[in-house]
């Protein structure tokens, strides 16, 4: 597995665009432990998009499924894809950091806004929908602090997701050893 690496449970961090989807695809691949999607994992459960949630039931709600998806992982190995939202609430980061390695992906915002503006992207992102730049920029700051407690941090401004990817595995050995 993975090259001999010793390996609970990865979960991936950070804002919106930052890379968690397509970096995990990769990563589990890499890790060969399969890749959970917690916003996919809950538009399964549901049977709804994301923007339907927020839309039918509201942003709280939401939430609720967020932390007890991240809970009710079905898996003991797996490479979690978290939403970027998933730390506003500073127990699950908590609960995260206790089961295993938190990786941060650190992109900066000019960076992350050029990719969420791409239609397909945007549409797919209720909060896209409703604030401002200035909001979203708000909250990218708002939220760094507690990416920032993650126990990996991974600049990705100038690499591709496989090169996260590559950058990972590279760092976790590190962490490991
Ligand atoms: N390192 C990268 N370089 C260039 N483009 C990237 C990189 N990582 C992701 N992207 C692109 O950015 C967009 C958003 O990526 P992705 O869906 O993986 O982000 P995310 O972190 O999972 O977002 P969310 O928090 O909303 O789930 C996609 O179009 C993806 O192809
Ligand atoms: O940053 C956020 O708050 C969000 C990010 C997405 O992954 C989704 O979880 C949802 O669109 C909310
Ligand atoms: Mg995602």
């Amino acid at each position: 597995m993975g090259g001999g690496l010793k390996l609970n449970t990865i979960y991936l961090v950070g804002f919106m665009g930052c890379g968690k989807t397509s970096v995990g695809k990769y990563l589990s691949k890499q890790l060969e432990v399969p890749p959970y999607d917690v916003d996919s994992a809950i538009e399964k459960q549901r049977g709804q998009t994301i923007k339907e949630i927020f839309h039918y039931e509201g942003e709280e709600a939401f939430r609720n499924y967020e932390s007890l998806a991240i809970r009710q992982l079905p898996l003991e190995h797996a490479v979690v894809m978290t939403g970027g939202g998933a730390v506003v609430r500073e127990e699950n980061l908590t609960y995260m950091k206790s089961k295993g390695t938190v990786i941060y992906l650190k992109t900066s915002f000019p960076v992350l806004w050029n990719r969420l503006m791409k239609e397909e992207e945007r549409k797919k992102r209720p909060l896209l929908l409703t604030n401002t730049k200035e909001d979203i920029f708000q909250l990218y700051n708002e939220r760094s602090k507690h990416y920032e407690k993650s126990d990996i941090t991974i600049l990705t401004d100038d690499l591709t997701a496989q090169e996260v990817c590559e950058q990972i595995l590279i760092e976790l050995q590190r962490f490991n050893s």
